[in-house]
């Protein structure tokens, strides 16, 4: 696979000559592509193609288990990522992650977001306030959770602790933002109200969506990358992939032919 990089801005991520294992298996196999800053970068495949699998790459996630290997490089600007000398709390904090289950912490509305600013050895309480209440709004959800911070974060509806979690993942500014199915578990008000979001995000952080929903990739993604058997089949503009796609596997995978 050739090394794939025609984006028309400044590049954020750079993935080059990455191979990624489960033990001897390999799930990931010669990725070279760059990601566009401040943009989304839609990850679509059938299933078990290997894009939750790359999703955790970004933040290192495969470290928990002992058997997980990566090969090559991955750079978020100048930093190679997989670096073994890495401090993967600063790296976790530099790129967030929002999983398809809402995941609100048992405990208030504020604490689910205080959490982990207090992590980072943020103490002090009207900067504590301030950057919680900056979080509620930047996600969407001050407005709706204002007058009742103090109760619990799991009475909240789903799309709610969706974006909940988003505000848990921005409070630590984050520069990379990777939502894996972040809206399969929510209804489509839910689902709309999370892709604006995305957009708005994205205008201010670079955000890699793993999704199943070809209308969603086409709606808020800028560039699309198709994998198949942890391989790049085709990488480019999301209309022109839409429109006009260069291989068949893509053709056929847009149609609904498989996956
Ligand atoms: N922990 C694991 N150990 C071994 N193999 C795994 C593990 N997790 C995933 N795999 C394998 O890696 C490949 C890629 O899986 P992955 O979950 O990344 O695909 P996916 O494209 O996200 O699929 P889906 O759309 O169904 O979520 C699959 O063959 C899967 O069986």
């Amino acid at each position: 696979m050739k090394y794939i990089c025609k984006i028309d801005g400044k590049q954020k991520i750079d993935v080059r000559n990455f191979n990624f294992y489960y033990g001897n298996k390999i799930a990931l196999k010669d990725l070279n592509f760059c990601v566009k800053e401040n943009t989304i970068l839609a990850l679509i495949g059938p299933s078990g193609s290997g894009k939750t699998t790359l999703a955790r790459c970004f933040n290192r996630m495969h470290d928990l288990y002992a058997n997980n290997r990566y090969e090559g490089e991955i750079f978020i600007d100048d930093t190679n990522i997989l670096d073994p000398k890495i401090d993967l709390i600063e790296l976790r904090d530099r790129v967030g992650m929002v999983f398809q289950k809402p995941t609100a912490f048992p405990m208030s509305i504020f604490e689910n977001i205080a959490f982990g600013l207090k992590l980072k050895g943020i103490k002090n309480k009207t900067e504590l306030k301030d950057r919680v209440e900056k979080a509620l709004k930047d996600a969407a959800l001050w407005d709706e959770v204002k007058d009742r911070l103090d109760k619990l974060a799991t009475n909240l509806s789903g799309g709610q602790q969706q974006r909940l979690c988003i505000a848990r993942a921005i409070a630590v500014d984050p520069e990379v933002l990777v939502f894996d199915e972040s809206t399969a578990s929510l209804d489509p008000i839910s689902t709309s109200k999370i892709e604006d979001l995305m957009v708005e995000l994205s205008k201010k952080l670079t955000i890699i969506a793993v999704t199943h929903n070809l209308q969603q990739a086409a709606r808020v993604s800028e560039y699309t990358l198709f994998l198949m058997d942890g391989e790049v089949i085709e990488y480019d503009k999301t209309n022109i992939m839409f429109t006009n796609p260069k291989d068949k596997k893509t053709q056929d995978y847009i149609m609904g032919r498989f996956g």
